[in-house]
């Protein structure tokens, strides 16, 4: 933990649009904000929360199932849909049912969607002797030996969509829901367990402070897609609907979703066990082990009120 000398917390931000309803008001004066904020990609927040170069940050829901001795949840937060999320694609030359025995190509810039695609493709389609790659996708999408498929996430899946040699798309989100009938999961905030033991004062104001710029957030969404039309990757009618997608909350439907998705990590190996969610209580350093019954409200006012 690094005070910078100033007893501010270090805070991570997805660096893609899906995030802007809870960062914006607080990165443009709009509400107050109590931290040094760094924007990267998901797994690069992902292997820094787990070094200790940040305190708490949004990350893949995944790195919580691997490591939940390091974290606890935030209440109130999430990036979860129910339904399509038009950002996080499998992108295909061919039709689905054609990728046995291919190549794909994994962006190297998700952790949980590379596993969401895994358990699809071996417990839903189906699919046999899949390769998958982990690299980054421009420069091999703008040479010759291009893959037959590829998982783009987050801005770069907005800008790819329409990828004209890869007509086949597959929203992995939409997938998902139509399986399980469930929401899906793809990133929780969490804090550092050693933080919060330390600094459980500047971890509840952080808290606050995120709920406070995502309440100001979704009450101006109008502003959010003016502001990020300027970027150039989606227009404001297009942001409407994309942020219009998101839920940025663990509200119960959610929490079954992610508990689904982690039981489905379980089978597949890639975690011992389902772990408790072990939420962030500012009366109870240790935590809460909470079991699918609780989650976050629209406006934090719940967890507020726990707090
Ligand atoms: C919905 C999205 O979810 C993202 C996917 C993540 C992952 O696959 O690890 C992590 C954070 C989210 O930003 C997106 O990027 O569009």
């Amino acid at each position: 933990m690094d005070w910078h000398g100033d007893g501010r917390l270090r805070l991570g931000k997805i660096d893609y649009l899906n995030v802007w309803p809870v960062y914006y008001a607080m990165e443009h004066g709009h509400t107050p904000n109590p931290c040094h904020i760094t924007a990267r990609p998901p797994s690069e927040l992902n292997a820094m929360m787990c070094r200790g170069d940040l305190d708490l940050s949004a990350v893949s829901s995944v790195i919580y199932a691997r490591y939940p001795d390091l974290f606890k949840i935030l209440p109130g937060l999430a990036i979860a849909c129910d339904g399509p999320v038009h950002s996080v694609l499998l992108l295909s030359q061919k039709p689905l049912e054609f990728l046995a025995g291919e190549d794909i190509l994994l962006t190297r810039h998700s952790d949980t969607s590379v596993v969401l695609l895994k358990i699809l493709v071996e417990k839903y389609w189906a699919l046999k002797r899949v390769r998958y790659h982990r690299g980054a996708l421009s420069p091999a999408l703008a040479n010759g030996s291009s893959p037959a498929a590829f998982l783009a996430i987050g801005d770069e899946a907005l800008m790819w969509s329409r990828h004209a040699r890869y007509p086949y798309r597959y929203d992995l989100a939409a997938v998902w829901h139509g399986w399980t009938g469930l929401p899906f999961v793809f990133a929780v905030w969490v804090v550092r367990r050693d933080v919060a033991a330390r600094a459980p004062a500047l971890v509840q104001e952080v808290t606050r402070c995120l709920w406070e710029s995502k309440s100001w957030g979704l009450r101006h969404v109008d502003v959010l897609c003016r502001e990020a039309a300027r970027l150039g990757i989606l227009d404001p009618i297009a942001l409407r609907r994309y942020y219009d997608t998101f839920t940025f909350d663990l509200h119960e439907r959610a929490l079954k979703g992610l508990q689904f998705f982690y039981g489905l990590m379980a089978d597949m190996g890639d975690i011992p066990a389902c772990p408790s969610l072990d939420f962030w209580t500012q009366d109870d350093s240790q935590g809460v082990a909470v079991h699918g019954a609780q989650g976050g409200e629209g406006d934090g006012k719940k967890w507020a009120a726990r707090l």
